[in-house]
Parts: structure tokens; C-alpha cells; sequence
């Protein structure tokens, strides 16, 4: 029940202007379990996400899959049926429905003929319930709200059904109920579909009270991991995220100002 394991992971870019971003990182996030990836601005989140798709190769060690399967040894065919991503990406869906969209998620499992089986159509069904947006399936996507797009593509991710569930910031473009909605919705799929969810937020307030693990980019490379309380009571996230006046409050779990003393 492993989920993804990172061993001594490096990831950065090559080439003349490549760099090293985050460096001998080893981390697991958990089958069953939200996992938040937070950290500053510009300390690696995106790039270590990108490496553990398989979107970009590690400058060295490994990101493996529960039964040990390096993510960068995958076909693509393979992955997408092992590993799901939710990006940021702008979706342009044409004419298709929020059904459309979701069911896109099975096309790793179709036949050359590309047409959907009745299992493919059930799972669609079931992603889409997963996520409560069964009443959505008709409706052009494009007619939807940031918060309900963003259920669909969960769905679509879901209708995959990966073991390890990657998002990019999933809630930046969502209003303050629809990401609390949101982080809890993950929270839950990770629990009932039993799969690794792993997101990149800056919703630090958020994170620190809906995720079951925090893995905290510094931006000096380096990564802690643990529990929001663990990482709050260690002192990781006050010297990631304090600022002059501006500090996380570790009882309250939220940031405050001090008074000028
Ligand atoms: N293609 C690239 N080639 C070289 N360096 C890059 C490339 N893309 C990003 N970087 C650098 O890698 C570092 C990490 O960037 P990344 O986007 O992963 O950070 P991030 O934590 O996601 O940032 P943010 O919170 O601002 O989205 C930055 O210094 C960035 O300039």
C-alpha cells in the first residue's frame, strides 16, 4: 500500500541552462492518503510534479509506483492507465458534454475502434458520482464553473483509474467554499478509490487542516515531510513561510500579523 515512493530523488533541468531544483529528496505519499505538496514560490513543486508524471526524467535517483515500477520505465500507455494528472492547463472541449470530457479518462483502456464499452460507460458513470457531478454529465462543459470543471476533470482522472492521482494547484481558480468543497472531495476519493493523491497547492491555511501529509519544499532544494501537526510543530513551515510581521500561527493553523511591539 505503498502509493508513490521517492528515493534519493533529484529532479532539475539539463542542458545549458539547467539546474538542479530539489535535491536527494526521499518521501513517500501514501496509498489512501492526501498528500499536499507545499513550499514558496520558485522552489520546485511544479518540476518535481512534472518528474513524478513522467512528464520530465529525474537528474537521478527514483519515483516508483507500489510494486516498485519506476515511473520513467512506463510506456505512455501504461502510465496513463497507472498515473492520472490534473493540471492548470487551460481545457479547450469543443462541443463535448461534462460526460464527454470525463469518459475521456478510458481512453487508455479502449480498443483501436476508440469506441466506449458498456464497462467503460459504468466507469465513466461511477468517476462521475465519485465526484458529485452525475447531474453535470449533460451539460456542456464549457458552459461549466471553475469549481464544477475542476469536479469533471477529477472524474475524467478518476475514470483512469490510476493508482496515484497528481494535481497541479487544483484550487486556484476556485472561490473559498468550492476549495474547502474541493480538498475534501480529494481527501475522501483518496480514502474510498484507494489511491495515492498527491496536489501542489499555496493554500497553506487549507492544507495544513485537510491533507494527512504535507510534503514542504524548501527553497533551498531540500524537502521535509510529516503530518500538518508534525510539520507545524517542528518549525519547517514558520521558516518557509514567515515573514517580518507576517507568521503561521501553529495552533490556530492559520497566518496572523503581530502587533508592532
Ligand atoms: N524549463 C526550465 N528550465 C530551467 N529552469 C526552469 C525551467 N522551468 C522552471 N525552471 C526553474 O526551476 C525552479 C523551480 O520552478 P517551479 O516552477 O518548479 O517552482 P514552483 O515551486 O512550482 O513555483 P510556483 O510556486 O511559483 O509555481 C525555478 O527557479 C524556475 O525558474
Amino acid at each position: 500500500m505503498t502509493g508513490l515512493m521517492l528515493d534519493d530523488l533529484t529532479v532539475g533541468y539539463r542542458g545549458r541552462r539547467g539546474r538542479t531544483v530539489a535535491a536527494h529528496l526521499s518521501a513517500t505519499a501514501a496509498t489512501g492518503r492526501l498528500t499536499a505538496l507545499i513550499g514558496p514560490n520558485g522552489a520546485g513543486k511544479s518540476t518535481l510534479l512534472r518528474t513524478v508524471c513522467g512528464l520530465q526524467p529525474p537528474l537521478s535517483g527514483r519515483a516508483m509506483l507500489s510494486d516498485g515500477t519506476q515511473i520513467t520505465s512506463l510506456r505512455a500507455s501504461a502510465l496513463a492507465r497507472r498515473v492520472a494528472v490534473v493540471t492548470t492547463d487551460a481545457v479547450d472541449p469543443g462541443r463535448l458534454t461534462a460526460y464527454d470530457v470525463a469518459a475521456l479518462g478510458r481512453t487508455p483502456y479502449l480498443s483501436p475502434s476508440g469506441r466506449l464499452a458498456d464497462h467503460d460507460r459504468r466507469r465513466t458513470g461511477e468517476a462521475l458520482e465519485a465526484v458529485r457531478a452525475s447531474h453535470l454529465a449533460d451539460r456542456p462543459f464549457h458552459d461549466l464553473s471553475d469549481g464544477e470543471c475542476q469536479r469533471v476533470l477529477a472524474a475524467r482522472a478518476l475514470a483512469q483509474e490510476p493508482e496515484l492521482l497528481v494535481l497541479d494547484e487544483p484550487t486556484s481558480h476556485l472561490d473559498a467554499p468550492s476549495r474547502v468543497e474541493f480538498l475534501d472531495l480529494l481527501a475522501s476519493l483518496a480514502r474510498e478509490q484507494s489511491i495515492a493523491v498527491l496536489m501542489s497547492s499555496h493554500e497553506l491555511e487549507l492544507v495544513m487542516r485537510l491533507s494527512d501529509e504535507v510534503w514542504l519544499l524548501r527553497g533551498d532544494g531540500t524537502m521535509a515531510t510529516g503530518s500538518p501537526a508534525e510539520l507545524a510543530a517542528g518549525g519547517a513551515v514558520s521558516s518557509a513561510f514567515d515573514r517580518g510581521r507576517l507568521r503561521f500561527d501553529t495552533e490556530q493553523f492559520a497566518f496572523v500579523i503581530d502587533e508592532d511591539s
